[in-house]
């Protein structure tokens, strides 16, 4: 596997992959001895870029990374589908060796690469191509990130079972959102995916609330993640 890069997936679409890929480039940054840290959104669907939803644009914004947007995602297409469904609906397709040659220049050109997937790791990017098989191409080890609640211990075990067949590496699962610090059923799950799953769940990390009239204050919400990532998460086993 590549230890200079992190590819974060997840049990499904809106999960939170979007939100720990930017804090996480962040913490790197700020924190490690890699000063040369790339975000990659290989492909985004339900969304153009410029659009503040975008994923291009929240991991910009939300990693203050020195990257353009266009940058940032290699393929985006507007349909909210998978991204292979997504293009064969605008009557184009995701060249699958253009990612791949795509990812091993940003490996080479960085000191570090965080590489956020789409939805989970079944999800299809092209004929026969899925999330999973550009992670396996790319040699990158994967953290998956998971819901905090019931239900997530299945969707979690079956990522992880899925990523061996592949022969990718989990460094580990964060589980995101979680509503209260003190529902039993967070620290049942965090045993269970440990015992079933045979992965470290590196930490847990709660619902934040942004809500702010003025809009988004990014720097502000980039130093509240980064500081849920110091608190709550043991990032020991990713370096
Ligand atoms: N811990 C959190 N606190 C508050 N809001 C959160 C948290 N985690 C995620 N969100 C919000 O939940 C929504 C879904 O998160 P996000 O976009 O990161 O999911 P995703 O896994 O990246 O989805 P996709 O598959 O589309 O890339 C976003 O509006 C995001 O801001
Ligand atoms: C439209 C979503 N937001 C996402 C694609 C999710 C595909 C999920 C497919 C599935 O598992 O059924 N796109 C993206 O992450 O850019
Ligand atoms: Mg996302």
């Amino acid at each position: 596997m590549n230890n200079k890069g992190l590819f974060i997936t997840a049990t499904d679409t809106d999960v939170g992959k979007t939100e720990v890929a930017a804090a996480l480039a962040a913490f790197i940054k700020s924190k490690s001895e890699h000063e040369n840290v790339n975000l990659w959104k290989p492909v985004q669907s339900g969304v153009i870029i410029g659009d503040p939803n975008a994923d291009s644009y929240r991991l910009l914004h939300g990693s203050g990374l020195d990257q353009q947007e266009k940058d940032i995602a290699t393929y985006t297409f507007p349909k909210p589908l998978a991204p292979w469904v997504a293009a064969k609906r605008e009557g184009k397709e995701i060249d699958f060796s253009v990612l791949v040659e795509e990812g091993l220049k940003r490996l080479e050109n960085s000191d570090f690469l965080i590489t956020e997937g789409a939805g989970g790791l079944i999800v299809p990017i092209a004929e026969n191509k899925t999330i999973a098989d550009l992670a396996s191409e790319l040699k990158l080890p994967l953290i998956i990130v998971a819901r905090a609640g019931l239900g997530t211990v299945n969707h979690t075990c079956l990522s992880i079972s899925y990523a061996r067949t592949m022969g990718l590496e989990v460094k580990g699962v964060i589980l995101n959102g979680y509503l209260n610090g003190n529902d039993p059923a967070l620290k049942e799950n965090i045993t269970m995916i440990e015992n079933f799953g045979r992965v470290p769940v590196l930490g847990k990390l709660p619902w934040l609330d942004f809500e702010n009239e003025q809009g988004i204050d990014w720097t502000a919400r980039r130093q509240q993640w980064m500081n849920l990532i110091e608190k709550h998460l043991d990032l020991k086993l990713l370096f």
